[in-house]
C-alpha cells in the first residue's frame, strides 16, 4: 500500500513538472509575444487631407504585416477621409514601429500635436499632383506680393493667408500653385513646434504614378528645403525627401528602411519604449 501511494504521488509530481516545463516553453515561443516584447518606436504620418497616408498606411502593412496564407492582400486604394486615427503596429526585424495615421483635414490639425512628445519619427507626405506644375515657394510668394499690392488678407502665424474649409481642400477652386501654400504652412507648423523638436522627418512625394504629377526633385528643391532652411525651419534634425506611390506600393520599402535607421540613430534623443 505504502509503494502504490509513493509511486502514484511521483507519477503525479512528475506529470506536473514536465507540463508547467511545456507550458513555459510555449510562452516563450508565442509569435504574439515575441512581437509584443520587442522595442517599439512610434511614427506619425501628417500632411495635407486627401495626401494619401491612409492608403500610405495600407500598403505598408500590405507590405510587412504577415497575413495567414491564401489570404488576398488588403486593397489600398479604398479610402475615405480620415475622422480621428488609425494605427497599426509594423513588425520589422530589429523593432516594431506603431504607425499612427491621422486625420488632415483642417478640424483634425489641431488633434497631431497630441501625437508630437511620444513619436519618434514623423513622415510628412505630400500629393505630388497638388502643388502646382512649378512649385516654388519663393515663386508663390513674390506672386502673392505683386498680384495684391496694399490689400489687407487675413494672415497666419507664418505670414500667410489663414486657411479655412472654404478656401481649400480638394473641393476649392483650384489654382496654379494647387495646395502649395497650404502646404507649406502647414510644414512649417509642424517643424516650428517644440515638442518635435530633433524628431527625424521623412517627406514623402506621393502620387508618382500619375501623369500630372511633378518630380521629387522639384518639391525637394522648391518646397522642402526652403522650409527648412527658413527661419520657421526647427533646428536641427535627420530629414529626407523621397518619391512614393502608396496606391502603388513603389518607393514604400525605401521610406520605411529610412525611418527604421533614423529612429534608431536618435534613440538617445528618444529612447523607444519596450512592450
Ligand atoms: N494615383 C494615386 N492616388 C493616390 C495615391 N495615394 C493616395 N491616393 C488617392 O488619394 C485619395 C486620398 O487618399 P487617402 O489615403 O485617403 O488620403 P489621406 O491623406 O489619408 O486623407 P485624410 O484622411 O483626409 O487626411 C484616395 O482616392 C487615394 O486612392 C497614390 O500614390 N497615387
Ligand atoms: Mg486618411
Amino acid at each position: 500500500m505504502y509503494h502504490l501511494a509513493k509511486s502514484l504521488y511521483l507519477a503525479a509530481t512528475s506529470k506536473e513538472g514536465t507540463s508547467r516545463d511545456l507550458m513555459i516553453d510555449r510562452i516563450a515561443v508565442t509569435p504574439d509575444l515575441m512581437l509584443t516584447s520587442r522595442t517599439e518606436y512610434s511614427v506619425i504620418l501628417l500632411g495635407l487631407d486627401n495626401a494619401g497616408k491612409t492608403t500610405l498606411l495600407s500598403q505598408i502593412k500590405a507590405l510587412y504585416q504577415p497575413r495567414p496564407e491564401g489570404a488576398p492582400a488588403p486593397n489600398p486604394g479604398k479610402t475615405v477621409p480620415t475622422v480621428g486615427q488609425n494605427v497599426a503596429t509594423i513588425p520589422l526585424h530589429d523593432m516594431n514601429l506603431k504607425i499612427w495615421d491621422v486625420g488632415g483635414q483642417i478640424s483634425m490639425r489641431g488633434l497631431w500635436q497630441s501625437y508630437y512628445t511620444s513619436c519618434h519619427a514623423i513622415i510628412f507626405v505630400v500629393d505630388s499632383a497638388d502643388v502646382g506644375q512649378d512649385p516654388d515657394i519663393a515663386r508663390l510668394i513674390s506672386r502673392r506680393a505683386s498680384s495684391t499690392p496694399g490689400t489687407r488678407t487675413t494672415r497666419g502665424n507664418s505670414g500667410a493667408e489663414a486657411f479655412t474649409e472654404d478656401n481649400v481642400g480638394i473641393g476649392a477652386a483650384s489654382s496654379e500653385f494647387g495646395r502649395l501654400d497650404e502646404c507649406r504652412q502647414v510644414l512649417e507648423s509642424v517643424l516650428q513646434n517644440a515638442d518635435v523638436a530633433g524628431v527625424p522627418i521623412l517627406v514623402l512625394a506621393n502620387k508618382q504614378d500619375r501623369e500630372d504629377c511633378v518630380e521629387v526633385v522639384r518639391i525637394k528643391e522648391g518646397l522642402v528645403r526652403k522650409v527648412f532652411e527658413g527661419e520657421t525651419g526647427g533646428g536641427v534634425r535627420d530629414s529626407r525627401v523621397l518619391p512614393v506611390s502608396a496606391l502603388l506600393g513603389s518607393g514604400v520599402q525605401a521610406a520605411v528602411e529610412w525611418v527604421q535607421s533614423r529612429v534608431k540613430w536618435n534613440k538617445e534623443g528618444r529612447p523607444p519604449v519596450m512592450r
